[in-house]
């Protein structure tokens, strides 16, 4: 297994001078080809800030980060899709921006809305969705972009427990179909471990590695299962050790 995402010792400073503000302290993390990673931690620890330095938003302050040229997508809990596009034309600007002619993209665009299962809905703009259907979309155009990493912050916070719990299914699916390396990020401990090869747990801020959770209850799992629910207990109570000892 080859590693896509290389973090060595990586600090991010925001600010400078009186103002600066230490996020993200001295972070090693590597993420393999085809790996399912959550990165989880209490309120402003950072996660945010690791995704957009993998994402290139931003700039690490001090240490490496190595993604060896590989393109990334990225989701966010808000679907961010364009209203005055239908739901066809959202997912086919990543295309056209990849220069792919007309028919292609439309062509390409049919295939991806079937496997979010969206196939039929291509004319319809996005306030006529649910919010659920708006994330698929901003899967489907996502996964327009043909990237090797999906850094997904947060994509199901604000869906009802139902559609998460459907959503969570499909993604798993796609994870698997498509073959694609994920950095999801959340604070819901149980999504976490539903979802992930590994759980990594940062500390309050700064954001530091705490522990790296290996996941090995068989897939699909249900997030109500009793090995789910009693993996995600463990991992809830060194969260709240790490919140107690951060306040205190
Ligand atoms: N652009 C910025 N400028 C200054 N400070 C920032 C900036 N972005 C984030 N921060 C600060 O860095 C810290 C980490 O923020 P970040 O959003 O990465 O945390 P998070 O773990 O994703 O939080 P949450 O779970 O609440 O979304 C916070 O104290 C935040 O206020």
């Amino acid at each position: 297994m080859s590693t896509v995402v290389r973090i060595d010792d990586v600090t991010k400073v925001y600010g400078s001078g009186g103002n600066a503000l230490l996020a993200l302290d001295h972070i090693s993390l590597g993420v393999q080809q085809g790996e399912f990673v959550c990165l989880l931690g209490a309120s402003g620890c950072g996660k945010s800030t690791l995704l957009s330095l993998v994402a290139g938003l931003d700039k690490i302050t001090t240490g490496t980060l190595d993604i060896g040229g590989r393109h990334v997508a990225l989701m966010f809990q808000e679907a961010a899709l364009f209203p005055w596009l239908s739901v066809n034309g959202n997912v086919e600007l990543p295309l056209r921006l990849q220069g792919i002619g007309k028919a292609e993209r439309r062509k390409r665009a049919s295939e991806l809305l079937d496997i979010v299962r969206l196939g039929g809905f291509g004319d319809k703009r996005p306030h006529e969705l649910s919010g659920g259907m708006r994330q698929r979309v901003a899967l489907a155009r996502a996964l327009a972009q043909n990237a090797d990493v999906l850094l997904m912050d947060e994509p199901f916070g604000a869906l009802d427990a139902m559609t998460r719990d459907i959503l969570h299914d499909e993604l798993e699916r796609i994870w698997r179909e498509q073959e694609l390396t994920v950095l999801f990020v959340t604070h819901n401990v149980r999504e976490a471990v539903r979802l992930g090869d590994r759980v990594v747990l940062l500390s309050s801020r700064p954001g530091r590695v705490i522990e790296d959770y290996r996941i090995n209850h068989p897939r699909p799992r249900r997030i109500d299962s009793p090995e789910v629910s009693g993996q995600a207990a463990e991992i809830t109570d060194r969260l709240r050790a790490e919140v107690a000892r951060h306040a205190s």
